[in-house]
């Protein structure tokens, strides 16, 4: 053994040791946190208050959960310098590290004394871990990065930047790290974060940005990070607005929902749109063309007419008895009143109370004229509720329901002919138009894309609740009245817009990221690319690239940081017994393994491999652990697998309108090895 291997051991021996304290300090604040916890309700005052109390500490015990699998810490700074005075770190104006040390995971970790052994990685000083350079050290001496197997810590990484090192991407910790076989459900990358995604990850709280990037360049990642990130800077604020993901689907949100558990993070809402729009149940199926008409932009501005057709003008002056008194208010106040309240652009059902508001206020100040007194606060509310006024108000102002409102226009060709002037033709109206309507709103069987107009409606009638930040990802789906639903919930708040206009699948899908921008509500947005792949095999990235000129869209190239892995192109005569030799092949290696098909091939697949003995999942249990899924290639959008098999490619293209940009989803989401069996020649863009 030589000096420096005995000065390797040592040091990672006194690092270990680090790590076990850290790992009993974290106990130790876990216990205090339980301890509280127990006793919280003899501790708060009353009922409430031991109810906020306990979730607050309830919040707490969660937060400090210990994953003995993932490590505490990843990285270690040392900064340059001789060691200034103790300030406490993280804290606001501490700008001297001089000649400190700090060891950076994924909590704060602090001794009984209070002194840190663990940094958040969130933490401003933690900023030097992901960015310094040895063009810019950032004040670092030296960045050290941990290796570890199973929680265990096995090596490290040292980069004396003060020298001029840098690995940069040739870390070997990094690349064990992306190169490392796929299993289960995705997890963070708060080691690893690279530069140009930590860009992302810190941005300002009230900077929406719009994230372009290949498949695999770790747009889900940086979206997930930055909920993290927001989350710790603006802990309070955030906490009562909330946080939202917004992803494509079930299976999606399955595969990313221990994400921001693992780094402490466990309240943020995740949901589809779909999920958004709860107001109706979903009971029947668009036809796809009435689909993309109810899915344009023209939709917001009919609906908008729709709503406002409703408002009509005064005909007659209300007259209202009250004890002894009549009260008499004339129809040019009344038409005031009406155009005053119109011109505020309120949502509707605000202009009607807003309405009621300003009558009543008319009746107050005859009656104050009159009697001298001010009428007490039941008088107003009964003056409010009294029949002329509400007949007053059902005339010129009558109450929406959203759902009421859809009805009505799609029951009624006239009246939906009557708002429909210049954004949509006879012929797009007759698609919207029911052939044998439902009596009632209740009565109607909803379709999807009718939800997202019943949501429009609502939030034209009603002030939506938004969140104070919003994620969503495989934003290239999004149709603009889907993007105005979540602009409505985030009105007040900013938002992350994650997507790839080359996988754009939807038939609405998005060509231009200015445009989604504009129907969020966020056109001042950057759109930033990322363009390094973490993911894909360089020799799978190429293969797939091959469909990009036919896709239509421009989007920047990404390069691929992974050299390894194989790409195996075969035809076969039997598809599925193809398959199951395929699966078993796979089998021999360590990682999952995925089987996308055509979604009416899935079946017959999953059939052939029960027969053959091989269990397979479906890929909404990615938690349950089976090595084998079997999967439609409409839900394999966003989720990877180590080894893909991907059948018949031509009929995958065959099933829908865009159907090679699906190819194009399904052959990028392999992360060490892809296979592509085919009976049917290979579609044209890929030979
Ligand atoms: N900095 C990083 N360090 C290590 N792994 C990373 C890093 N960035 C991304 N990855 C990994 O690369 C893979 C792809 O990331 P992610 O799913 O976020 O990409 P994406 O851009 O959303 O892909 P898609 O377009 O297919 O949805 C994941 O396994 C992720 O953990």
């Amino acid at each position: 053994m030589t000096a420096l291997d005995l000065d390797l051991d040592t040091d990672l021996a006194a690092e270990r040791e680090h790590l076990a304290a850290s790992r009993a300090a974290l106990k130790r604040m876990r216990e205090r946190a339980e301890a509280l916890f127990a006793t919280g309700d003899q501790v708060a005052g009353d009922a409430y208050a031991a109810e906020t109390l306990g979730r607050t500490l309830a919040r707490r015990v969660a937060e400090l959960a210990d994953d003995p699998s993932t490590p505490l810490f990843f990285g270690r700074l040392d900064f340059a310098g001789d060691t200034a005075p103790a300030t406490e770190p993280g804290g606001e104006g501490d700008l001297d590290h001089a000649g400190r040390r700090y060891h950076v995971g994924r909590r704060h970790v602090t001794d009984e004394r209070g002194e840190p052994l663990v940094l958040d990685w969130r933490a401003p000083v933690s900023r030097a871990f992901y960015r310094a350079s040895a063009r810019d050290p950032q004040g670092l001496a030296v960045r050290r990065r941990f290796g570890f197997n199973n929680g265990a810590l096995t090596s490290f990484e040292d980069e004396h930047l003060d020298r001029g090192e840098e690995l940069g991407t040739a870390s070997r910790i990094l690349t064990a790290e992306i190169e490392r076989p796929r299993v289960g459900p995705m997890r963070d990358i708060v080691a690893t974060i690279q530069p140009e995604q930590d860009e992302l990850v810190r941005a300002e709280l009230a900077d929406s940005i719009c994230v372009q990037g290949a498949p695999g360049t770790g747009k889900t990642a940086v979206g997930l990070h930055r909920a993290a990130y927001l989350l710790y800077l603006h802990r309070e604020r955030l906490r009562r607005a909330g946080v939202l993901i917004v992803g494509p689907n079930r299976a999606f949100l399955a595969y990313i929902a221990a994400v921001l558990p693992a780094l402490g993070e466990v309240e943020v809402a995740q949901a589809t749109v779909e999920d958004l729009l709860d107001r109706v149940p979903v009971r029947a199926v668009d036809d796809p063309a009435a689909a993309v008409v109810k899915h344009d932009a023209g939709m917001a501005e009919l609906l908008r007419r729709a709503v406002h057709a409703h408002i009509g003008e005064p005909t007659e002056p209300i007259t209202v008895s009250d004890g002894s008194y009549r009260w008499r208010i004339g129809l040019e106040p009344l038409h005031r009143v009406v155009q005053e309240t119109r011109r505020e652009n309120l949502p509707y059902a605000v202009g009607r109370d807003r309405v009621r508001a300003r009558v009543v206020s008319l009746l107050q100040r005859q009656a104050e004229a009159r009697r001298a007194e001010s009428p007490s606060d039941a008088w107003l509310r009964r003056m409010g509720r009294c029949r002329p006024v509400v007949d007053f108000l059902d005339a010129v102002w009558p109450a929406l329901t959203p759902e009421g409102l859809v009805h009505a226009l799609f029951a009624d060709p006239a009246r939906l002919a009557a708002v429909a002037e210049g954004l949509l033709t006879p012929a797009e109206q007759a698609l919207l138009t029911w052939a044998k309507p439902a009596r009632t709103a209740k009565a109607v069987k909803w379709t999807a894309a009718d939800a997202v107009l019943i949501d429009e409606a609502a939030g034209l009638i009603e002030r939506p609740a938004g969140f104070g930040h919003v994620v969503v990802d495989e934003a290239q789906d999004l149709s603009p009245m889907q993007c105005r639903v979540i602009a409505r919930r985030s009105e007040h708040g900013s938002i992350t817009l994650l997507g790839d206009l080359a996988q754009g699948t939807a038939p609405w899908a998005a060509t231009d990221w200015r445009q989604s921008l504009a129907h969020l509500g966020k056109p001042e947005a950057t759109v930033v690319p990322l363009t390094i792949g973490f993911r894909v095999p360089a020799a799978v990235v190429a293969f797939a690239n091959r469909l990009l000129p036919a896709l239509a869209v421009d989007v920047p190239p990404a390069e691929s940081l992974r050299r390894d892995g194989a790409l195996d192109v075969r035809t076969v005569g039997d598809l599925p017994a193809a398959t199951v030799a395929e699966v078993r092949a796979a089998l021999a290696h360590e990682g999952s393994i995925a089987v996308i098909a055509a979604d009416d091939a899935v079946d017959g697949l999953r059939a052939a491999l029960a027969a053959a003995g091989v269990e397979a999942a479906t890929a909404d249990d990615p938690a349950a652990g089976a090595r084998v899924t079997v999967v439609p290639a409409t839900l394999v959008k966003g989720l990877e697998y180590d080894h893909v098999i991907v059948v018949e490619p031509a009929a995958i293209v065959a099933a829908e309108q865009r159907g090679l940009h699906r190819l194009y989803v399904v052959l990028t989401r392999a992360v060490s090895r892809l296979s592509v069996l085919h009976h049917a020649p290979l579609p044209a863009e890929l030979r």
